[in-house]
């Protein structure tokens, strides 16, 4: 005979609880900007991908000084926003990785 064993309980499972509705409500605001960060960071991968249109090889793909440059400008930005400057940097230079990644990807293949 079979023995019926109870459901066990998963970490997705603790999704489906019910969340506090202070929670839920901040967390609707926060996929709203999601949406619009989004928005914008397909419009500056349009502008990455024209620029990397324009340049010869993998060095100026990278090119490491615009980089510091970008990461600069954003801190001071991210200051006057009372953003975390720590927290813009960190975003940047992992946006900005990944949009190397995929410029250098253009450039191998393309
Ligand atoms: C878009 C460029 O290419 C790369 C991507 C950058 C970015 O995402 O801001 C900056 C420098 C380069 O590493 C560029 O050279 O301007």
């Amino acid at each position: 005979m079979t023995e019926l064993s109870p459901p066990r309980y998963n970490s997705s499972m603790s999704e489906t609880r019910a969340v506090d509705p202070d929670l839920q409500q901040v967390r609707a605001k926060i996929d709203s900007l999601d949406r619009q960060i989004i928005q914008l960071i397909a419009e500056r991968q349009k502008w990455v991908m024209r620029a990397s249109s324009l340049k010869k090889d993998e060095s100026a793909v990278r090119a490491p000084d615009r980089v510091e440059q970008v990461i600069t400008k954003a801190r001071t930005l991210a200051s006057d926003a009372q953003a975390s400057p720590d927290v813009v940097e960190a975003t940047y230079r992992g946006m900005i990785d990944a949009f190397i990644s995929l410029e250098l990807d253009h450039h191998r293949n393309h």
